[in-house]
């Protein structure tokens, strides 16, 4: 929770949200700060950022590379929750998976920052026995964790870079289903989460974090960091609790109506 001067300043109970067209569906005020945000749940997507064994197992990548996971089961739990929620509400549910083919063509060579900053292809050059393990499509590293299987009528997005609209059919995908609202949970909040959640803002999405539903790689100062970006400039935040409780009334009044499997 952010507690800066700033943001109890600009704090207002008012709902925002996109806006909507006489005779749309009544949408669902979600509790968020720093203003409660309105979304119609069948105009709107919860994204499941990278929830594979890379980023929240114990041997994956980010384990592997001397990150603490530790908290990733609290993650997890929320996450299921929030898509339970989401689901039955009628909200499309999008994996996110972030990886490479498993020749590492698509991560980019030493013309690429990719390849510099990727922890992931930086442990396995300072360890070559494990190369080829981490990240590449077909191995258990790339998985989803198998608390998270898509579902008929979900969705999965491959995506090579950090940001999720990058070099994906995400931003398509979207708005061939008039989305307009995105909710965000996953791994890791600084760096796939918030860099997804930056660029929703800039193409126009309204996007809520479920701070409880997500979890940071370098520590609880840098989760805070990210919440306050979201709250301050990108977008708004939530709580699984509070998200799952204002969707138990749309949950009631709307059967979930799963779209055709495209995953
Ligand atoms: N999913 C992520 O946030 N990934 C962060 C780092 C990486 O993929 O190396």
């Amino acid at each position: 929770m952010s507690n800066t001067k700033t943001n109890a300043t600009l704090r207002s109970a008012t709902p925002v949200g996109p806006p909507q067209a006489p005779g749309a569906p009544a949408p669902t005020v979600i509790p968020s700060r720093p203003e409660p945000l309105a979304l119609v749940p069948t105009q709107t997507a919860l994204i499941v950022v990278d929830m594979q064994n890379a980023y929240a197992s114990l041997g994956g990548y980010v384990d592997s590379a001397g990150f603490d996971i530790s908290g990733a089961q609290g993650t997890i739990a929320g996450i299921v929750r929030a898509i339970e929620a989401a689901r039955a509400a009628g909200m499309l549910i999008v994996f996110l998976q972030n990886g490479w083919d498993a020749k590492y063509v698509e991560a980019g060579g030493p013309g690429s920052p990719n390849w510099h900053k990727s922890n992931a292809l930086k442990t396995m050059r300072a360890k070559p026995e494990l190369q080829g393990r981490f990240l590449a499509k077909g191995g258990w590293d790339y998985e989803l964790i198998d608390a998270m299987k898509p579902q008929p009528g979900d969705i999965v997005i491959p995506k090579t870079r950090y940001s999720g609209f990058f070099n994906s059919t995400l931003d398509s995908s979207l708005r061939a289903r008039g989305i307009r609202s995105l909710v965000f949970t996953g791994i890791a909040t600084n760096v796939c989460v918030e860099s997804s959640l930056r660029d929703a803002f800039h193409l126009e999405y309204f996007s809520l974090m479920l701070e409880d539903a997500t979890h940071e790689l370098g520590g609880a100062a840098i989760q805070q960091a990210t919440v306050y970006n979201v709250e301050t400039f990108f977008g708004w935040v939530s709580t699984v609790d509070a998200f799952c409780q204002a969707l138990a009334p749309a949950t009631a009044a709307t059967p979930a109506k799963p779209e055709t499997a495209t995953a």
